[in-house]
């Protein structure tokens, strides 16, 4: 008979292995892109003014039935750190669950795991509300007190147990490394840091680690150099970009990664986003702006059942959603998209 210790660990090897068979099959199909759709959580929690949870709800429906296989949904941080994400309990209980598509939720600390856990019994669906907890912490100490109120030692002590417990209930469990490139309080980042932090989030079970460039001050230069810099610790099949667009190099950002093998991709609709704890940083690549970039590539983007992300379905949502907010999408390839089928429409109308 199985001893629970070796019974836990036989389980944790066999979700590593259910984690990893979507890197096993990008790798096969090396120019398979996965998208990491954040924009219900990274690209709202820097709104300041109230978004109702019917309009959250909408945006995750709509992004998933576009074809989005991984969605990050929202928060169960504290909501007097980020009110925005406050309502995240109600949001992922009122949302679609497609059964071909991973719904992740950010958690900072064991008490966001209890509540998380609190709300998994409550709820009992299946598939669940959730099936993925996104963890984070950073390549300084600088940003980490500003975000998680410790050191980045202090915050992956914290995190280990955390992981290890949403491992045990069978969850998945993702890693972010912050300011990867620049830190807004301690300026150029030592990218052996960032080696150091994503072979922890790495080691503590993450099957995936996102290597943030948090300001968006990254250019595909030192994009590429400090994800070099990390393959030596942390396999590339293992690795994901993250890249905010401040700068306007977050499109170029994303051709270094994959040119270093990296395969999965964070992006927001409509450019939304920005980290609260990042002043002046803009918002996330709009996933537009990814998907249209890679086109007529060599890359194929994965989408939920067997079919890629919908980009006219995509540039829709990125419209729909910063009218929401009051404002036009940032998208580059949003706006240009648009303006054509508007023109088309024009010129349909004009001859009839
Ligand atoms: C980690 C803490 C909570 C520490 O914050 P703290 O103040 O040190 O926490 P504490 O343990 O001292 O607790 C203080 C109060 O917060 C409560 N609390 C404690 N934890 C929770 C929780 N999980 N959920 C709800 N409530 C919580 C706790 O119960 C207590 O309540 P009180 O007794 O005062 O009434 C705080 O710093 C925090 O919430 N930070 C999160 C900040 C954040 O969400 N930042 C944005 C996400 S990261 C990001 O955007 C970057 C990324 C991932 O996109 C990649 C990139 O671009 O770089």
């Amino acid at each position: 008979m199985l001893t629970s210790q070796t019974a836990r660990c036989a389980l944790r090897a066999s979700r590593q292995l259910q984690c990893g068979r979507r890197f096993a099959t990008a790798a096969a199909a090396n120019n398979v892109v996965n998208i990491v759709e954040v924009g219900p959580r990274d690209g709202l929690q820097n709104e300041k003014g109230v978004i109702p949870v019917d309009v959250k709800v909408e945006l995750i429906n709509r992004l998933a039935r576009a074809g989005a296989q991984n969605i990050e949904t929202g928060s169960f941080v504290s909501p007097k750190w980020v009110p925005q994400m406050g309502g995240t309990a109600e949001v992922i209980t009122r949302m679609e669950r497609l059964p071909d598509v991973h719904y992740a939720v950010l958690v900072p600390n064991q008490k966001g795991l209890d509540n998380l856990f609190t709300l998994l019994d409550q709820t009992q669906l299946s598939p669940p509300v959730s099936d993925e907890i996104s963890i984070f912490t950073a390549a300084t100490d600088a940003f980490t007190r500003a975000n998680l109120n410790t050191t980045i030692t202090e915050s992956l002590q914290r995190l280990e147990p955390v992981a290890r417990a949403a491992l045990d209930r069978g969850l998945r469990v993702r890693g972010y490394v912050s300011v990867a490139i620049a830190c807004p309080y301690s300026g150029p980042v030592d990218f052996k840091r960032v080696r150091e932090v994503a072979k922890a989030l790495a080691d503590m079970g993450c099957y995936e680690v996102s290597l943030g460039d948090t300001v968006g001050q990254g250019t595909p230069a030192t994009v590429a150099e400090m994800i070099e810099e990390v393959k030596k610790s942390v396999p590339v099949e293992k690795l994901a970009g993250h890249f905010h667009d401040t700068y306007g190099t977050a499109v170029a950002n994303v051709f270094a990664a994959l040119a270093q093998g990296i395969r999965t991709i964070d992006s927001s609709v409509g450019g939304l986003g920005g980290c609260p704890y990042s002043p002046g940083a803009t918002g996330n690549v709009a996933t537009e702006d990814v998907l249209y970039a890679l086109k007529d590539s060599q890359y194929k983007i994965a989408g939920s059942n067997n079919k890629t992300i919908s980009l006219d379905d995509t540039v829709n949502i990125g419209w729909w959603i910063s009218e929401k907010l009051g404002r036009e999408s940032v998208s580059r390839a949003g706006r240009a998209l648009r303006a054509r089928k508007l023109r088309e429409e024009r010129e349909r109308k004009a001859k009839l």
